[in-house]
Protein backbone atom coordinates (compact mmCIF):
# COMPACT_ATOMS: atom_id res chain seq x y z
CA UNK A 1 0.00 0.00 0.00
CA UNK A 2 2.68 1.99 1.01
CA UNK A 3 4.64 1.57 -2.63
CA UNK A 4 1.42 2.66 -4.22
CA UNK A 5 1.09 5.74 -2.23
CA UNK A 6 4.53 6.80 -3.20
CA UNK A 7 4.24 5.90 -6.63
CA UNK A 8 0.77 8.04 -6.88
CA UNK A 9 3.30 11.31 -5.18
CA UNK A 10 6.10 10.43 -7.68
CA UNK A 11 3.78 9.98 -11.05
CA UNK A 12 1.60 13.57 -9.45
CA UNK A 13 5.49 15.20 -8.91
CA UNK A 14 6.64 14.32 -12.54
CA UNK A 15 3.12 15.48 -14.47
CA UNK A 16 3.33 18.38 -12.22
CA UNK A 17 7.28 19.14 -13.51
CA UNK A 18 6.26 18.14 -17.03
CA UNK A 19 3.34 20.46 -17.52
CA UNK A 20 5.22 23.21 -15.59
CA UNK A 21 8.11 22.43 -18.35
CA UNK A 22 5.75 22.71 -21.04
CA UNK A 23 4.30 26.26 -19.72
CA UNK A 24 7.69 27.69 -19.83
CA UNK A 25 9.17 26.23 -23.32
CA UNK A 26 5.54 27.61 -24.45
CA UNK A 27 5.80 30.95 -23.42
CA UNK A 28 9.58 31.07 -24.04
CA UNK A 29 9.27 29.45 -27.90
CA UNK A 30 5.85 28.69 -29.38
CA UNK A 31 3.28 31.73 -27.85
CA UNK A 32 2.28 34.59 -30.19
CA UNK A 33 4.28 36.44 -28.04
CA UNK A 34 7.58 34.94 -28.34
CA UNK A 35 9.31 37.22 -30.74
CA UNK A 36 9.14 40.03 -28.42
CA UNK A 37 12.86 40.19 -26.24
CA UNK A 38 11.99 40.78 -22.49
CA UNK A 39 13.73 39.23 -19.34
CA UNK A 40 12.70 35.05 -19.57
CA UNK A 41 11.61 35.40 -15.70
CA UNK A 42 8.80 37.54 -16.65
CA UNK A 43 8.05 36.07 -19.73
CA UNK A 44 7.16 33.03 -18.22
CA UNK A 45 5.50 34.51 -15.61
CA UNK A 46 3.68 37.23 -14.06
CA UNK A 47 5.18 37.57 -10.91
CA UNK A 48 8.19 39.26 -12.02
CA UNK A 49 5.93 42.37 -12.93
CA UNK A 50 3.67 41.65 -9.50
CA UNK A 51 6.77 41.57 -7.28
CA UNK A 52 8.01 45.23 -9.02
CA UNK A 53 5.03 46.63 -8.75
CA UNK A 54 4.08 45.56 -4.96
CA UNK A 55 7.89 46.93 -4.41
CA UNK A 56 7.06 50.38 -5.88
CA UNK A 57 10.04 49.77 -8.52
CA UNK A 58 7.92 48.56 -11.96
CA UNK A 59 8.10 51.87 -13.46
CA UNK A 60 11.83 52.20 -13.42
CA UNK A 61 12.83 48.59 -13.57
CA UNK A 62 10.90 48.29 -16.97
CA UNK A 63 12.67 51.72 -17.86
CA UNK A 64 15.88 50.06 -17.29
CA UNK A 65 14.32 46.57 -19.67
CA UNK A 66 14.40 49.24 -22.72
CA UNK A 67 17.79 50.31 -22.01
CA UNK A 68 18.83 46.39 -22.19
CA UNK A 69 16.29 45.33 -25.03
CA UNK A 70 14.98 48.21 -27.05
CA UNK A 71 11.70 49.99 -27.16
CA UNK A 72 9.47 47.28 -26.85
CA UNK A 73 9.83 44.96 -24.31
CA UNK A 74 7.63 42.08 -23.08
CA UNK A 75 7.34 42.41 -19.37
CA UNK A 76 4.57 39.78 -18.30
CA UNK A 77 3.83 36.33 -20.13
CA UNK A 78 0.66 38.58 -22.00
CA UNK A 79 2.15 41.86 -21.76
CA UNK A 80 4.01 44.66 -23.80
CA UNK A 81 5.16 48.01 -22.70
CA UNK A 82 7.28 50.47 -25.32
CA UNK A 83 9.11 53.23 -24.79
CA UNK A 84 8.46 54.85 -28.45
CA UNK A 85 6.37 57.99 -28.35
CA UNK A 86 5.18 56.76 -31.75
CA UNK A 87 2.88 54.47 -29.76
CA UNK A 88 0.64 56.76 -27.65
CA UNK A 89 -1.78 57.68 -30.85
CA UNK A 90 -2.45 53.78 -31.82
CA UNK A 91 -2.91 52.83 -28.39
CA UNK A 92 -4.97 55.90 -26.26
CA UNK A 93 -6.20 57.88 -29.12
CA UNK A 94 -6.95 56.87 -32.60
CA UNK A 95 -10.08 55.49 -33.44
CA UNK A 96 -10.89 55.85 -30.03
CA UNK A 97 -8.06 54.33 -28.65
CA UNK A 98 -7.77 50.58 -27.26
CA UNK A 99 -10.03 49.69 -23.74
CA UNK A 100 -8.27 50.26 -20.61
CA UNK A 101 -7.15 46.77 -19.15
CA UNK A 102 -9.10 44.60 -16.99
CA UNK A 103 -6.37 45.70 -14.16
CA UNK A 104 -8.58 48.97 -13.55
CA UNK A 105 -11.08 46.43 -12.06
CA UNK A 106 -9.42 46.75 -8.93
CA UNK A 107 -10.31 50.01 -8.84
CA UNK A 108 -14.15 49.59 -8.48
CA UNK A 109 -15.59 51.09 -5.30
CA UNK A 110 -17.71 49.06 -3.42
CA UNK A 111 -19.00 47.20 -6.18
CA UNK A 112 -19.41 49.62 -8.64
CA UNK A 113 -16.57 50.68 -11.31
CA UNK A 114 -16.08 54.68 -11.21
CA UNK A 115 -15.79 56.79 -14.34
CA UNK A 116 -12.08 55.96 -13.83
CA UNK A 117 -12.32 51.95 -13.19
CA UNK A 118 -14.62 51.01 -15.65
CA UNK A 119 -13.88 49.07 -18.80
CA UNK A 120 -17.03 50.00 -20.50
CA UNK A 121 -17.19 52.23 -22.56
CA UNK A 122 -20.98 52.32 -22.27
CA UNK A 123 -21.17 51.74 -18.91
CA UNK A 124 -18.84 54.61 -18.21
CA UNK A 125 -20.39 57.43 -20.85
CA UNK A 126 -23.85 57.29 -18.63
CA UNK A 127 -21.92 58.43 -15.63
CA UNK A 128 -19.47 60.93 -17.03
CA UNK A 129 -21.88 62.51 -19.55
CA UNK A 130 -24.04 63.75 -16.55
CA UNK A 131 -21.14 65.56 -14.66
CA UNK A 132 -18.28 66.42 -17.72
CA UNK A 133 -19.94 69.72 -17.99
CA UNK A 134 -18.75 70.55 -14.87
CA UNK A 135 -15.18 69.97 -16.07
CA UNK A 136 -15.16 72.44 -18.79
CA UNK A 137 -13.02 75.05 -18.74
CA UNK A 138 -16.34 77.63 -19.29
CA UNK A 139 -17.91 76.44 -15.85
CA UNK A 140 -14.82 76.87 -13.74
CA UNK A 141 -14.12 80.52 -15.06
CA UNK A 142 -17.89 80.94 -13.83
CA UNK A 143 -17.14 79.56 -10.20
CA UNK A 144 -13.38 80.21 -10.11
CA UNK A 145 -14.04 82.38 -6.97
CA UNK A 146 -14.33 78.80 -5.09
CA UNK A 147 -11.28 77.63 -5.45
CA UNK A 148 -9.67 80.86 -4.74
CA UNK A 149 -10.64 80.89 -1.65
CA UNK A 150 -9.38 77.75 -0.50
CA UNK A 151 -6.12 78.18 -2.43
CA UNK A 152 -5.92 82.17 0.01
CA UNK A 153 -6.75 79.72 2.99
CA UNK A 154 -4.19 77.25 2.09
CA UNK A 155 -1.35 79.97 2.12
CA UNK A 156 -2.66 81.59 4.91
CA UNK A 157 -2.20 78.15 7.07
CA UNK A 158 1.53 77.80 4.97
CA UNK A 159 3.08 81.10 6.46
CA UNK A 160 1.64 80.16 9.54
CA UNK A 161 3.09 76.92 9.77
CA UNK A 162 6.19 78.43 8.53
CA UNK A 163 6.47 81.01 11.13
CA UNK A 164 7.15 78.15 13.99
CA UNK A 165 10.12 77.39 12.42
CA UNK A 166 9.04 73.89 12.74
CA UNK A 167 9.26 71.63 9.63
CA UNK A 168 6.16 71.83 7.44
CA UNK A 169 4.70 69.12 5.77
CA UNK A 170 3.63 70.90 2.30
CA UNK A 171 1.88 67.76 1.26
CA UNK A 172 -0.58 67.93 3.68
CA UNK A 173 -1.25 71.85 3.10
CA UNK A 174 -1.42 70.77 -1.02
CA UNK A 175 -4.16 67.60 -0.39
CA UNK A 176 -6.30 69.65 2.00
CA UNK A 177 -6.13 72.58 -0.50
CA UNK A 178 -7.33 69.79 -3.43
CA UNK A 179 -9.76 68.38 -0.96
CA UNK A 180 -11.42 71.41 -0.30
CA UNK A 181 -11.56 72.36 -3.74
CA UNK A 182 -12.92 69.71 -5.44
CA UNK A 183 -15.36 69.23 -2.72
CA UNK A 184 -16.43 72.72 -2.67
CA UNK A 185 -16.49 72.94 -6.44
CA UNK A 186 -17.79 69.66 -7.69
CA UNK A 187 -20.21 68.94 -4.30
CA UNK A 188 -21.30 72.46 -3.28
CA UNK A 189 -20.26 71.31 0.12
CA UNK A 190 -16.38 71.92 1.10
CA UNK A 191 -14.65 69.12 2.86
CA UNK A 192 -13.06 71.79 4.80
CA UNK A 193 -9.69 70.19 5.49
CA UNK A 194 -7.79 73.19 5.67
CA UNK A 195 -9.47 74.95 8.87
CA UNK A 196 -8.04 71.25 10.56
CA UNK A 197 -6.13 71.46 13.45
CA UNK A 198 -2.50 73.48 12.34
CA UNK A 199 -0.02 70.68 11.96
CA UNK A 200 -2.32 68.11 12.06
CA UNK A 201 -2.65 65.11 9.71
CA UNK A 202 -5.21 65.85 7.21
CA UNK A 203 -8.40 63.41 8.44
CA UNK A 204 -9.17 62.34 4.72
CA UNK A 205 -4.89 61.52 4.68
CA UNK A 206 -5.30 57.79 5.26
CA UNK A 207 -8.67 57.92 3.22
CA UNK A 208 -5.86 58.50 0.16
CA UNK A 209 -3.34 56.37 1.11
CA UNK A 210 -5.55 53.77 1.30
CA UNK A 211 -6.72 53.72 -2.47
CA UNK A 212 -2.73 54.73 -2.97
CA UNK A 213 -1.82 51.31 -1.43
CA UNK A 214 -4.26 49.46 -3.94
CA UNK A 215 -1.82 50.61 -6.31
CA UNK A 216 0.56 47.53 -5.07
CA UNK A 217 -1.93 44.80 -6.27
CA UNK A 218 -2.98 46.40 -9.30
CA UNK A 219 -2.20 43.82 -12.12
CA UNK A 220 -3.43 40.95 -9.37
CA UNK A 221 -6.34 39.21 -11.04
CA UNK A 222 -9.70 40.78 -9.78
CA UNK A 223 -10.22 37.25 -7.11
CA UNK A 224 -6.77 37.22 -5.81
CA UNK A 225 -6.74 41.59 -5.33
CA UNK A 226 -10.11 40.96 -3.47
CA UNK A 227 -8.55 38.23 -1.10
CA UNK A 228 -5.15 39.81 -0.83
CA UNK A 229 -6.48 43.53 0.24
CA UNK A 230 -8.85 42.09 2.92
CA UNK A 231 -6.10 40.43 4.72
CA UNK A 232 -3.79 43.44 4.36
CA UNK A 233 -6.44 45.39 5.76
CA UNK A 234 -6.97 43.17 8.52
CA UNK A 235 -3.07 43.04 9.26
CA UNK A 236 -2.38 46.65 8.98
CA UNK A 237 -1.19 48.38 12.12
CA UNK A 238 -2.42 51.88 11.70
CA UNK A 239 -5.81 50.39 11.49
CA UNK A 240 -7.49 52.58 13.68
CA UNK A 241 -6.72 55.27 11.74
CA UNK A 242 -7.43 54.06 8.76
CA UNK A 243 -10.71 52.91 9.86
CA UNK A 244 -11.25 56.90 11.31
CA UNK A 245 -10.53 58.18 7.99
CA UNK A 246 -12.43 56.29 5.99
CA UNK A 247 -15.49 56.77 8.18
CA UNK A 248 -15.05 60.21 8.22
CA UNK A 249 -14.84 60.63 4.28
CA UNK A 250 -17.95 57.82 4.07
CA UNK A 251 -20.18 60.45 6.20
CA UNK A 252 -19.28 63.25 4.09
CA UNK A 253 -20.25 61.36 0.73
CA UNK A 254 -23.20 59.73 2.42
CA UNK A 255 -24.52 63.19 3.80
CA UNK A 256 -24.00 64.86 0.34
CA UNK A 257 -26.00 62.10 -0.88
CA UNK A 258 -28.96 61.72 1.25
CA UNK A 259 -29.03 65.72 1.40
CA UNK A 260 -28.89 66.29 -2.31
CA UNK A 261 -31.86 66.15 -4.92
CA UNK A 262 -31.68 65.27 -8.57
CA UNK A 263 -32.42 69.10 -9.80
CA UNK A 264 -29.34 70.55 -7.72
CA UNK A 265 -26.93 71.51 -10.39
CA UNK A 266 -24.38 69.42 -8.26
CA UNK A 267 -21.72 66.57 -8.81
CA UNK A 268 -24.01 63.82 -6.82
CA UNK A 269 -27.43 65.71 -7.96
CA UNK A 270 -26.14 65.56 -11.59
CA UNK A 271 -25.71 61.74 -10.97
CA UNK A 272 -28.90 61.06 -9.58
CA UNK A 273 -30.44 62.87 -12.29
CA UNK A 274 -28.94 60.30 -14.39
CA UNK A 275 -30.64 57.69 -13.29
CA UNK A 276 -27.42 56.11 -10.53
CA UNK A 277 -28.77 54.94 -7.56
CA UNK A 278 -27.65 56.88 -4.06
CA UNK A 279 -25.44 53.75 -3.24
CA UNK A 280 -23.25 54.16 -6.59
CA UNK A 281 -23.12 58.04 -6.04
CA UNK A 282 -21.71 57.58 -2.64
CA UNK A 283 -18.99 55.48 -4.57
CA UNK A 284 -18.61 58.40 -7.38
CA UNK A 285 -18.16 60.89 -5.02
CA UNK A 286 -15.43 59.32 -3.66
CA UNK A 287 -13.79 58.32 -6.42
CA UNK A 288 -13.51 62.24 -7.28
CA UNK A 289 -12.32 62.86 -3.81
CA UNK A 290 -9.41 60.40 -4.02
CA UNK A 291 -8.26 61.07 -7.34
CA UNK A 292 -9.03 64.96 -7.02
CA UNK A 293 -7.06 65.24 -3.01
CA UNK A 294 -3.91 62.38 -4.61
CA UNK A 295 -2.78 63.97 -8.25
CA UNK A 296 -3.21 67.62 -7.16
CA UNK A 297 -1.67 67.92 -3.82
CA UNK A 298 1.38 65.82 -5.17
CA UNK A 299 1.89 68.56 -8.04
CA UNK A 300 1.13 71.31 -6.14
CA UNK A 301 3.65 70.17 -3.00
CA UNK A 302 5.91 69.29 -5.96
CA UNK A 303 5.62 72.67 -7.25
CA UNK A 304 6.76 74.11 -3.78
CA UNK A 305 9.67 71.78 -3.40
CA UNK A 306 11.14 72.55 -6.98
CA UNK A 307 10.73 75.75 -6.43
CA UNK A 308 12.35 76.49 -2.99
CA UNK A 309 15.39 74.53 -4.93
CA UNK A 310 15.44 76.68 -7.17
CA UNK A 311 15.37 80.79 -5.88
CA UNK A 312 16.54 82.07 -9.56
CA UNK A 313 12.95 80.35 -11.19
CA UNK A 314 11.56 81.38 -8.15
CA UNK A 315 12.77 84.86 -8.56
CA UNK A 316 11.47 84.89 -12.12
CA UNK A 317 8.18 83.50 -11.44
CA UNK A 318 7.39 86.17 -8.85
CA UNK A 319 8.59 89.04 -11.50
CA UNK A 320 6.17 87.27 -13.94
CA UNK A 321 3.09 87.34 -10.98
CA UNK A 322 4.07 90.74 -9.78
CA UNK A 323 4.13 92.41 -12.92
CA UNK A 324 0.89 90.83 -14.93
CA UNK A 325 -2.96 92.33 -14.16
CA UNK A 326 -4.11 90.25 -11.13
CA UNK A 327 -7.21 89.42 -13.29
CA UNK A 328 -4.85 87.97 -15.45
CA UNK A 329 -5.73 84.15 -15.82
CA UNK A 330 -2.48 82.49 -14.56
CA UNK A 331 -2.95 79.86 -16.87
CA UNK A 332 -2.42 82.58 -19.83
CA UNK A 333 1.17 83.17 -17.57
CA UNK A 334 4.21 81.48 -19.91
CA UNK A 335 6.98 81.19 -16.99
CA UNK A 336 4.07 79.94 -14.73
CA UNK A 337 2.99 77.96 -17.69
CA UNK A 338 6.15 75.96 -17.91
CA UNK A 339 6.51 75.63 -14.54
CA UNK A 340 3.36 74.08 -14.22
CA UNK A 341 4.40 71.79 -16.94
CA UNK A 342 8.05 71.05 -15.84
CA UNK A 343 6.11 70.02 -12.23
CA UNK A 344 3.95 67.87 -13.76
CA UNK A 345 7.04 66.08 -16.11
CA UNK A 346 8.41 65.56 -12.83
CA UNK A 347 6.02 65.26 -10.04
CA UNK A 348 5.42 61.08 -10.91
CA UNK A 349 1.75 61.52 -9.86
CA UNK A 350 0.75 58.79 -12.09
CA UNK A 351 4.17 57.13 -12.85
CA UNK A 352 3.48 54.19 -14.46
CA UNK A 353 1.79 52.30 -17.44
CA UNK A 354 -1.44 53.16 -18.47
CA UNK A 355 -2.48 49.45 -19.10
CA UNK A 356 -5.13 49.07 -22.33
CA UNK A 357 -5.69 45.69 -24.19
CA UNK A 358 -4.73 45.08 -28.00
CA UNK A 359 -8.47 45.06 -29.77
CA UNK A 360 -9.75 41.96 -31.84
CA UNK A 361 -7.62 41.56 -35.07
CA UNK A 362 -4.22 42.66 -33.14
CA UNK A 363 -2.25 45.49 -33.95
CA UNK A 364 1.00 46.02 -35.79
CA UNK A 365 3.36 48.78 -34.56
CA UNK A 366 6.26 49.58 -36.51
CA UNK A 367 6.35 46.28 -38.32
CA UNK A 368 6.05 44.43 -35.02
CA UNK A 369 2.37 42.20 -34.39
CA UNK A 370 1.14 42.33 -31.26
CA UNK A 371 -1.92 39.79 -31.08
CA UNK A 372 -5.68 40.56 -29.70
CA UNK A 373 -6.09 40.75 -25.64
CA UNK A 374 -1.96 41.66 -25.40
CA UNK A 375 -2.24 43.96 -22.27
CA UNK A 376 -0.03 47.56 -23.95
CA UNK A 377 0.88 50.83 -22.48
CA UNK A 378 3.30 53.45 -21.87
CA UNK A 379 4.25 54.99 -18.99
CA UNK A 380 4.88 58.70 -18.02
CA UNK A 381 7.84 57.62 -16.08
CA UNK A 382 10.21 56.71 -19.08
CA UNK A 383 8.62 59.10 -21.29
CA UNK A 384 9.17 61.89 -18.87
CA UNK A 385 12.58 60.88 -18.28
CA UNK A 386 13.59 59.31 -21.95
CA UNK A 387 16.86 61.98 -22.60
CA UNK A 388 16.43 62.33 -26.05
CA UNK A 389 12.93 64.13 -25.64
CA UNK A 390 14.33 65.91 -22.30
CA UNK A 391 17.96 66.64 -22.50
CA UNK A 392 19.14 66.36 -18.69
CA UNK A 393 15.98 64.72 -17.98
CA UNK A 394 16.21 64.80 -14.18
CA UNK A 395 16.85 68.72 -13.95
CA UNK A 396 13.70 70.76 -13.04
CA UNK A 397 13.96 73.52 -15.84
CA UNK A 398 11.09 75.08 -16.66
CA UNK A 399 13.00 77.33 -19.58
CA UNK A 400 12.91 73.65 -21.71
CA UNK A 401 8.97 74.67 -22.75
CA UNK A 402 9.89 78.54 -23.61
CA UNK A 403 10.44 76.49 -27.30
CA UNK A 404 9.16 72.78 -27.00
CA UNK A 405 10.18 70.39 -29.23
CA UNK A 406 6.78 67.97 -31.09
CA UNK A 407 8.33 65.60 -28.98
CA UNK A 408 8.32 66.82 -26.15
CA UNK A 409 4.43 67.88 -26.50
CA UNK A 410 3.78 64.19 -27.65
CA UNK A 411 5.73 62.38 -25.21
CA UNK A 412 4.64 64.79 -22.11
CA UNK A 413 1.31 62.73 -20.64
CA UNK A 414 0.60 63.60 -16.94
CA UNK A 415 -2.92 63.53 -17.34
CA UNK A 416 -3.00 60.30 -19.63
CA UNK A 417 -4.62 61.08 -23.28
CA UNK A 418 -7.69 60.24 -24.95
CA UNK A 419 -10.80 59.80 -24.24
CA UNK A 420 -10.41 58.03 -20.64
CA UNK A 421 -7.30 60.92 -20.08
CA UNK A 422 -8.31 62.86 -16.63
CA UNK A 423 -11.81 63.92 -17.27
CA UNK A 424 -10.48 66.78 -14.89
CA UNK A 425 -7.58 67.92 -16.35
CA UNK A 426 -9.25 71.62 -16.38
CA UNK A 427 -9.66 71.71 -12.66
CA UNK A 428 -6.47 70.40 -11.71
CA UNK A 429 -4.78 72.75 -13.87
CA UNK A 430 -6.57 75.84 -12.50
CA UNK A 431 -5.95 74.45 -8.95
CA UNK A 432 -2.34 74.42 -9.66
CA UNK A 433 -1.85 77.83 -11.42
CA UNK A 434 -3.83 79.83 -8.69
CA UNK A 435 -1.77 77.96 -5.99
CA UNK A 436 1.55 78.79 -7.33
CA UNK A 437 0.29 82.22 -7.96
CA UNK A 438 -1.00 82.82 -5.15
CA UNK A 439 2.54 81.17 -3.25
CA UNK A 440 4.47 83.73 -5.62
CA UNK A 441 2.47 87.29 -5.03
CA UNK A 442 3.16 86.42 -1.34
CA UNK A 443 6.46 85.06 -1.53
CA UNK A 444 5.66 82.73 0.48
CA UNK A 445 8.66 80.43 0.15
CA UNK A 446 10.98 83.03 0.20
CA UNK A 447 13.32 81.69 2.77
CA UNK A 448 11.96 77.64 2.55
CA UNK A 449 14.46 75.40 2.46
CA UNK A 450 13.63 71.57 0.99
CA UNK A 451 14.02 69.05 4.17
CA UNK A 452 15.41 65.43 3.29
CA UNK A 453 14.45 63.54 0.33
CA UNK A 454 11.41 62.68 -1.74
CA UNK A 455 11.14 58.60 -2.27
CA UNK A 456 8.73 57.77 -4.42
CA UNK A 457 6.82 53.92 -4.47
CA UNK A 458 6.06 53.90 -8.30
CA UNK A 459 2.34 51.94 -7.74
CA UNK A 460 -0.35 53.51 -10.26
CA UNK A 461 -1.03 56.80 -7.71
CA UNK A 462 2.88 56.97 -6.81
CA UNK A 463 3.46 57.39 -2.55
CA UNK A 464 5.38 59.39 -0.87
CA UNK A 465 7.33 57.14 1.52
CA UNK A 466 6.35 58.93 4.97
CA UNK A 467 3.39 60.95 3.29
CA UNK A 468 5.69 64.11 3.94
CA UNK A 469 7.22 66.44 1.61
CA UNK A 470 8.93 69.03 3.85
CA UNK A 471 9.91 72.67 3.66
CA UNK A 472 11.63 74.12 6.35
CA UNK A 473 11.72 78.40 6.94
CA UNK A 474 14.70 80.39 8.10
C1 LIG B 1 -2.66 67.29 -11.35
C2 LIG B 1 -3.69 66.56 -11.04
C3 LIG B 1 -4.11 65.30 -11.74
C4 LIG B 1 -3.36 64.41 -12.46
C5 LIG B 1 -1.86 64.45 -12.76
C6 LIG B 1 -4.27 63.37 -12.92
C7 LIG B 1 -3.89 62.29 -13.69
C8 LIG B 1 -4.78 61.41 -14.28
C9 LIG B 1 -4.42 60.38 -15.22
C10 LIG B 1 -3.01 60.05 -15.67
C11 LIG B 1 -5.56 59.77 -15.60
C12 LIG B 1 -5.71 58.71 -16.68
C13 LIG B 1 -5.48 57.33 -16.16
C14 LIG B 1 -5.50 56.27 -17.22
O1 LIG B 1 -5.46 56.47 -18.42
O2 LIG B 1 -5.51 55.18 -16.75
C15 LIG B 1 -6.65 60.37 -14.88
C16 LIG B 1 -7.97 60.01 -14.99
C17 LIG B 1 -8.97 60.50 -14.18
N1 LIG B 1 -8.86 61.52 -13.26
FE1 LIG B 1 -7.23 62.66 -12.93
N2 LIG B 1 -5.53 63.65 -12.46
C18 LIG B 1 -5.47 64.83 -11.74
C19 LIG B 1 -6.52 65.46 -11.11
C20 LIG B 1 -7.80 64.96 -11.03
C21 LIG B 1 -8.88 65.58 -10.31
C22 LIG B 1 -8.80 66.93 -9.61
C23 LIG B 1 -9.96 64.75 -10.43
C24 LIG B 1 -11.35 64.89 -9.90
C25 LIG B 1 -11.87 65.95 -9.40
C26 LIG B 1 -9.56 63.62 -11.27
C27 LIG B 1 -10.39 62.60 -11.68
C28 LIG B 1 -10.07 61.68 -12.65
C29 LIG B 1 -11.02 60.73 -13.20
C30 LIG B 1 -12.47 60.57 -12.79
C31 LIG B 1 -10.33 59.99 -14.18
C32 LIG B 1 -10.88 58.90 -15.07
C33 LIG B 1 -11.26 59.46 -16.41
C34 LIG B 1 -11.85 58.41 -17.34
O3 LIG B 1 -11.36 57.30 -17.40
O4 LIG B 1 -12.79 58.74 -18.01
N3 LIG B 1 -8.25 63.79 -11.60
N4 LIG B 1 -6.15 61.39 -14.08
Amino acid sequence: MAFEGTNTVVFLASALLISAFSVVIYRLYFHPLSHIPGPPLACITSLWLYTKTYLGTEASSIDRLHQKYGPVVRIAPNEVDFSDGAALAPIYTEKGGFLKAESYRNFDIEGHPSIFSALDPVHRKSRAKAVVGMFASSSIRERIGIIEECVVRMVDRMQAEASTGKAVNVLNLTRSLAVDAVSAYLFGKSYNGIAEESGSQLSASEFVNTFVAVGRFFYLPNWAFILLESWSAKLNKDKSEVDKSMAAINSFAEKLVEEARPEDPTYQGRMLKAGISEHETVAQCLDVMFAGTDSTGMNLATACWHLAQNPKQYERLRQEVLSADPSTDPQTLPYLSAVLRETLRLSFANPTRLPRAVPAGGWTFKGIYIPPSTVVGLSPYTLHLNPAVFPSPEKFLPERWEDPTPEMNRDHIPFGLGPRQCIARNLAMAELALGVREIAKRDALRGARTRGKVVLLEWFNSKVEGEKIELVWS
